[in-house]
């Protein structure tokens, strides 16, 4: 059986925890090593897997180490880890936004197997989308062990081009956040024509899920469901001439672009560790 141990015990941690219990991972087989006491506790309440107060001891048995900490806490990390992993070699596995497998290679060891992967919030309903990419002495058969990790918190796809990882970051990982944002602008733009509140959530949250719905079960084109909906001389036309009048498309690029380069400095940042 496969022992998996997350260092970090926060939100992604508690997302992939969650989807490894559900699809048939025994809680035993999963540690979890997390500063906050409190954290642990409700790690422990929620989950009933070991939880530690110290990283070594929580990754000694690992066959999987899963990094589910934020990039800048790294450096602090692979002081801790490095002797562990130099003698057991387990598959490590980082989450981290940014953070390139030539970096952990460096902190961690360059014998290790490392997948570094993306995936999203989601992951919490069992609905996330994550990309992985792997160092080549990673074996088939943890391919695979990355991937039935990921693969029970949503859908997955390898990157083979590590470059593409903060495009994935800037896409899928920040992208439920651009998602949420677009729903409380269009909320608060019903509010200001008089619309109740709730009602205004209410129905701008149906009409995400129902055509979210509708592109995952259509198997359609974005653009062909927009057409459909877009009446000659109708209302739909005239916000989508207002989109483009205001260079949605262009909004939406910059703040891709802005994300990837920010994945990019955090990288940046650790390289003098
Ligand atoms: N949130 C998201 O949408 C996504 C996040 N990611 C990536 O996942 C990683 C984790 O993010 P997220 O779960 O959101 O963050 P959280 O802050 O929720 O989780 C990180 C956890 O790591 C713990 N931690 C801090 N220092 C240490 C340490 N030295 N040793 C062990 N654990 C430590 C934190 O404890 P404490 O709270 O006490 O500091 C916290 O519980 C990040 O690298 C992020 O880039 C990837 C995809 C999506
Ligand atoms: O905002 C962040 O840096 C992380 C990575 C992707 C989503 N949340």
């Amino acid at each position: 059986m496969t022992h998996i141990a997350f260092i970090g015990g926060g939100n992604m941690a508690r997302s992939l925890i969650g989807g490894l219990l559900k699809t048939g991972t025994p809680a035993a087989n999963l540690r979890v090593a997390e500063p906050l006491a409190q954290a642990r506790e409700s790690l422990g309440r929620d989950f009933s897997v070991a939880t530690f107060d110290d990283n070594r001891l929580a990754a000694a048995d690992a066959d999987v180490l899963v990094l589910a900490v934020k990039p800048q806490v790294m450096p602090a990390i692979h002081h801790e880890l490095r002797d562990t992993l130099q003698r057991k070699r387990p598959l490590l596995i980082s989450i981290a936004a940014g953070v390139r497998i030539d970096q952990l290679e460096r902190w961690f060891g360059n014998l290790l197997p490392i997948v570094r992967c993306m995936p999203n919030t989601p992951a919490l309903i069992g609905a996330g989308a994550t990309g992985l990419c792997a160092n080549l002495r990673v074996t088939p058969q943890q391919r695979e062990q990355a991937q039935h990790i990921l693969d029970a918190v949503g859908i997955t796809r390898w990157i083979e081009d590590e470059a593409l990882m903060d495009t994935v970051t800037a896409l899928s990982g920040s992208g439920p956040a651009y998602f949420f944002a677009f729903v409380e602008a269009l909320e608060n733009a019903a509010v200001a024509q008089g619309m109740p509140r709730e009602t205004a959530r209410i129905l701008a949250t149906q009409t995400c899920l129902g055509a979210g719905r509708m592109l995952v079960e259509s198997n359609e084109a974005p653009a062909t469901l927009r057409q459909r909906v877009t009446s000659p001389n109708g209302t739909t036309q005239a916000a989508l001439e207002s989109f483009s009048a205001d260079q949605f498309p262009r909004i939406v690029a910059r703040a891709v672009g802005a994300a990837t380069r920010r994945g990019e400095e955090l990288a940046a940042a650790l390289d003098k560790d």
